[in-house]
């Protein structure tokens, strides 16, 4: 939906590099809801965490289930009910080596290319946790379906002494308001369906068992809206935000390196990585 040039460029500039694997298909799974209905399954035992095989295999998913003309909406969600997905593989930011952090993090920005650009109607399906990039990754999509009660929804990255980059900042300040997300941001809130529904960071909450076939519903449903009315609406509501992340993708790339290569942000990454493993 986005310019053929916009996605010349976004494609150009995934890594090429021979030391990265190949994208890996076992991560995630494609299947068909109806004939213009794609299910996109997170699959990446034990949190569906986002390492740069995964972003690849993500992006390379979307593309290709976007290539097919037939589909015209896409249903994004996790094989566990527990985690939709504990966002950034913080492995891959403890002690990097430089030229894969910034090949990981080329990866991310294609995935945020692919998903939020994408002509199809999408929706998240969050039937689980979803910290930090797992929020990001469902602000990607159009109508978000969450559980009510357990699991947990924002982003805590402050907690772990980062930042989200201006562009995924720009989604949830978008979705929340400004207010909202400067009180979340700030003190890393991680909200319950509930207090997510409340600010408007998910569509709607539901108990676990009605989560996925309600997403099925509304994916149904969003997939019989006229496909060029819709794409063109979403390029006018996001194309901006696109095509400044595409004007400045290595200067991104040069922030995100920096940040997290110096020594108290790999202090910090360290402590928190522990934490979780001792947990
Ligand atoms: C597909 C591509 C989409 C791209 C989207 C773009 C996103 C751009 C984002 C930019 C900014 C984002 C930054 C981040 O995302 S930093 C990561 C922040 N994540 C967290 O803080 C979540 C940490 N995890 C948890 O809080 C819990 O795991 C959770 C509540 C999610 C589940 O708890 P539960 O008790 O059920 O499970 P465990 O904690 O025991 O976890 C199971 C094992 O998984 C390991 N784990 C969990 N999260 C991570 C992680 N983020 N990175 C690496 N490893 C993780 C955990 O250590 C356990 O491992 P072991 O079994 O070996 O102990």
């Amino acid at each position: 939906m986005f310019s053929t040039a916009a996605r010349a460029l976004a494609s150009r500039s995934l890594p090429r590099a021979p030391s990265i694997l190949p994208p890996s298909r076992s991560m995630l799974t494609v299947s068909r809801l109806s004939p213009s209905v794609a299910e996109l399954t997170l699959d990446k035992a034990p949190a569906n965490t986002l390492s740069l095989e995964m972003a690849l295999a993500f992006s390379a998913a979307v593309s290709e289930i976007e290539a097919d003309p037939s589909v015209t909406a896409l249903l994004l969600r996790s094989s566990s009910t527990k985690i939709f997905s504990a966002g950034l593989d913080i492995s891959e930011m403890s002690g990097p080596e430089p030229a894969r952090l910034a090949d990981f993090w080329r990866a991310i920005q294609g995935t945020y290319l692919s998903l939020y650009s994408s002509r199809l109607a999408t929706v998240a399906c969050i039937e689980g946790h979803a910290p930090a990039g797992g929020c990001l990754l469902s602000l990607m999509a159009d109508y978000r379906i969450m559980t009510g009660g357990g699991p947990r929804i924002g982003l805590n990255e402050t907690a772990l002494g980062i930042a989200a980059p201006y562009w995924l900042k720009d989604m949830f300040v978008e979705t929340v308001g400004r207010r909202n997300a400067e009180l979340a941001l700030l003190k890393g809130t991680l909200f319950t369906g509930e207090e997510a529904l409340a600010v408007g960071l998910v569509d709607e909450v539901l108990p676990l068992e009605e989560v996925y076939p309600r997403a099925k519903e509304e994916v149904l449903k969003l997939a019989r809206i006229p496909a060029k009315g819709r794409a063109e609406t979403k390029r006018l509501l996001r194309g901006a935000a696109v095509d400044e992340l595409l004007a400045g993708r290595e200067a991104d790339v040069a922030w995100f390196t920096e940040f997290v290569l110096e020594e108290g942000t790999q202090k910090g990454i360290k402590a928190y990585l522990d934490s979780l493993k001792k947990k």
